[in-house]
């Protein structure tokens, strides 16, 4: 049996498989704001995205993701924690079964009904798959959803989710803007870790935005109606598919802002 989020194959199995899953920067993590320190060194996120680079949509049976085409500088990160380029390869979400659990970082112990994860990687490298193995491989901006206005954003995607419902499922998703998904203010905690699935490389620098985005009720029950069983199988809603925070062995957790 593959990896998943179920008590068979869930997180506290996978170091079965993956044993990095007991390694010394795992994600997510609980941040705690006062024990993190301001660095006025930080510079601010630079996102530009274009969405022309915006190809499709697709149910991977463990969440869904919007990628994007990254033979070209079109859709980067740059400044923020880190240095050169990064490209935006996808973006997917977590979420859980109810409103009071879904994100996989947590902000003093608060869980938000989903997170999206925006997933970048360093161009120093020749390709998505070398750099995912690489300690300064991949950069995630993570978004914290809460629950409030419906986001007009959110449900471009959401509409598409009928196309996509079983594992396997994927359809074209031309022209989407990612930038509409980011909040106002980009003030952001940054510390080094992890994929939060397997195979849990420790590739990854943080960015996780302090502002969350709003998601209404209804649109988090639409996130709800996904499957993460193929078409023909037994019907398994896809839903608490996040990792729960992981040790932080000591790692420094920075802020942007004081
Ligand atoms: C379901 C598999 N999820 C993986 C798939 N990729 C890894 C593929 O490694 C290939 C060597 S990924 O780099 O796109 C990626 S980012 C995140 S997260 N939640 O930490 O933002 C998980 C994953
Ligand atoms: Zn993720």
């Amino acid at each position: 049996m593959s990896w998943g989020y179920g008590a068979d194959n869930g997180p506290e199995k996978w170091v079965t498989n993956f044993p990095i899953a007991d390694g010394p920067r795992q994600s997510p993590i609980d941040i705690v704001p006062g024990e993190a320190s301001f660095d006025g060194g930080l510079k601010p996120l630079n996102l530009k995205y274009d969405p022309s680079t915006c190809l499709d949509i697709l149910n991977n049976g463990h969440s869904f993701q919007v990628t994007f085409a990254d033979d070209s500088d079109s859709s980067t990160l740059t400044d923020g924690p880190i240095s050169g380029i990064y490209r935006l390869k996808q973006f997917h979400f977590h979420w859980g079964a109810s409103d009071d659990r879904g994100s996989e970082h947590t902000v003093e112990g608060t869980k938000y009904p989903a997170e999206l994860h925006l997933v970048h990687w360093n161009t120093k490298y020749p390709s998505f798959g070398e750099a995912a193995g690489q300690p300064d491989g991949l950069a995630v901006v993570g978004v914290f959803l809460k629950t409030g206005d419906d986001n007009p954003s959110l449900q471009k995607i959401l509409d598409a989710f009928d196309a996509i419902k079983a594992k396997g499922k994927q359809t074209s998703f031309p022209g989407f803007d990612p930038a509409t998904l980011l909040p106002g203010c980009l003030d952001y905690w940054t510390y080094l870790g992890s994929l939060t699935t397997p195979p849990l490389l420790e590739s990854v620098t943080w960015i996780v935005c302090k502002e969350p985005i709003s998601v209404s009720c209804e649109q988090m029950a639409k996130f709800r109606s996904l499957l993460f069983s193929a078409e023909g199988e037994a019907e398994c809603c896809m839903v608490d598919n996040y990792r729960p925070p992981q040790p932080l062995k000591g790692r420094p957790v920075r802020a942007s802002f004081q």
